[in-house]
């Protein structure tokens, strides 16, 4: 389980996260939404400890991440970053076997629980066939799924994806959102897409300035009032006639 408590952080004279507390109950997928610049990487950048909060405490199954180890946590928690890359002239397996840096016995050979979770990391993302192929051929999508795939084979207990559905067509949007549900991994993503955190997340948190405005099921907070405050659109919101979650259509901005 995740928690956040009290978040606060500030960026010159503003404050661009205010008293931020929310929790992801373990096994949950958490949708972490709001409009550009609401703090949402800020946040996830403070829970993976790369930055840190002026005020209030993250805790990663009960412990407080500020006091772990580099290591813990990197056993623990797997970031899979807004513009990940790497000038690095690497092969595809050798960038998803850096996800097994925090696992290895030795720092200079790959032991054959390490090649195996990089080769099953892969084949979850549906990118068998690439392990050797050199990560600058590869285009945006399938970098996208190769960092997923090396966040997977850390094999965390929590997993803190922002906007990992970027630069994928729909087919694997949904594939990727399927597979981290299905994962069952502790998961707080920041997603843009509002009908794909409706279909997905098992709750929502919106952002809005850096404060919490809304937190609970998809169909509790997605509501016109609530996308016509936050995002500033109209649109309708109507129950999917099977699973009851929110299927949203926006309308064309007034001219
Ligand atoms: N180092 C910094 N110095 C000044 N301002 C910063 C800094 N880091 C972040 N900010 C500001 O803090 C706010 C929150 O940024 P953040 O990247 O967390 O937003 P976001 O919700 O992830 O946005 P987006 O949806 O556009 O990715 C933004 O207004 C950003 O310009």
């Amino acid at each position: 389980m995740l928690t956040v408590t009290g978040v606060c952080r500030s960026a010159g004279a503003r404050w661009i996260l205010d008293d931020v507390t929310c929790a992801v109950p373990a096994g949950s997928l958490v949708g972490l939404l709001g409009p550009n610049g609401c703090g949402k990487t800020t946040l996830l950048r403070i829970v993976a400890r790369l930055a840190a909060p002026e005020v209030g405490r993250v805790t990663v199954d009960g412990d407080d991440v500020a006091t772990l180890s580099r290591t813990t946590l990197a056993r623990r928690a797997a970031l899979l970053a807004q513009h990940a890359d790497t000038d690095l002239d690497l092969t595809v397996i050798e960038v998803v076997l850096l996800g097994r840096t925090p696992h290895r016995r030795s720092r200079w050979a790959d032991s054959a629980a390490d090649s195996a979770a990089a080769t099953d990391a892969l084949a979850r993302v549906d990118l068998d066939g690439y392990a050797d192929r050199r990560w600058h051929t590869l285009s945006g999508g399938e970098r996208q799924r190769v960092h997923l795939a090396r966040a997977l084979a850390q094999q965390p207990r929590l997993l803190l994806l922002d906007e990992p559905t970027n630069h994928l067509d729909i087919g694997h949007q949904l594939h990727l959102l399927h597979l981290v549900r299905r994962a069952g991994i502790t998961t707080l993503a920041a997603l843009h897409d509002l009908n794909l955190a409706a279909m997905f997340c098992d709750t929502v948190v919106v952002l809005a300035a850096g404060q919490v405005v809304a937190a609970g099921a998809p169909a509790e907070v997605l509501t016109p009032h609530l996308l016509a405050d936050v995002y500033g659109v109209h649109a309708d919101v109507a129950a999917h006639p099977t699973t009851g979650r929110p299927v949203i259509t926006y309308h064309p901005p007034a001219s």
